[in-house]
């Protein structure tokens, strides 16, 4: 809910960045958490090609590397980086007036790009998906045969440098049991909101006169 009422004033929007190794389940957690609310999900920019039954514009922005270029030139991008050999970034533009109006906005990316914006603003909120073991997630990612055995293993590699990071982040959500993650990713959006530094001394005016 971003209305204003008598008894919630307006806020600025929290800034969530999901981060955690490939296959870790951060798509999967995030579609879960986020149904049924109006949160602004950061739709990213990708050099990747699509994979079947992906959408352009939902899923990504599927671009060829010279777009992305002129796009990092152009619109700018809050942060980017490159993945297993390709490139990734999150388009500014959108995110300011989101949060000015009081909406939540999402982002899920890999880790060195979580780094990124927590260096370009204090607001973000920083949240390591965390799996249960490194043989768990080469299930995960074989399952999903989204990519091929070198490509996995590339992930993998990865993945082993990102989950020693995983202390820098402001939270640790375990998806194990995903219905548990899912809560857990509820209960920090909760607390999150319920932070005082969120509201404007504008907003507390405006309880006191109402
Ligand atoms: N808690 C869980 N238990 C078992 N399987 C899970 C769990 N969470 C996700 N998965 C499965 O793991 C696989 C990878 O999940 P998903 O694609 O959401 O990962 P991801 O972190 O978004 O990956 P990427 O970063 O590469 O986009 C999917 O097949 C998904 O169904
Ligand atoms: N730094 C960024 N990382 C991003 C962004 N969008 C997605 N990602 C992450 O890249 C890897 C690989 O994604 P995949 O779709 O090819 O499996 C994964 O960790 C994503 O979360 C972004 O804008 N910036």
């Amino acid at each position: 809910m971003t209305e204003e009422t008598p008894h919630q004033p307006r806020r600025r929007g929290l800034l969530i960045v999901m981060t955690g190794a490939s296959g870790v389940g951060k798509g999967t957690l995030r579609e879960l958490w986020l149904a049924e609310q109006d949160v602004f999900y950061s739709v990213s920019w990708t050099t990747r090609p699509p994979r079947k039954g992906e959408r352009p514009g939902q899923d990504y922005h599927f671009v060829d590397a010279t777009r992305f270029l002129e796009g990092m030139g152009q619109e700018g991008f809050l942060e980017h980086a490159e993945f297993a050999g390709n490139h990734y970034g999150t388009p500014r533009g959108p995110i300011e007036a989101a949060l000015a109006s009081g909406q939540d906005v999402v982002l899920e990316i890999e880790v060195k790009g979580a780094m990124q914006v927590r260096q370009s603003t204090d607001e973000a909120i920083l949240v390591f998906i965390m799996p249960p073991s490194m043989s768990e997630l080469r299930r995960r990612l074989e399952g999903r045969a989204t990519e091929n055995p070198e490509q996995i293993e590339r992930r993998l590699t990865r993945a082993r440098e990102e989950i020693l990071e995983a202390h820098a982040f402001d939270y640790v959500v375990m998806n194990e049991d995903l219905t548990r993650a899912v809560a857990d990713m509820h209960a920090i959006q909760r607390a999150e909101r319920s932070r005082s530094e969120r509201l404007s001394p504008e907003a507390l005016g405006g309880i006191v006169d109402s």
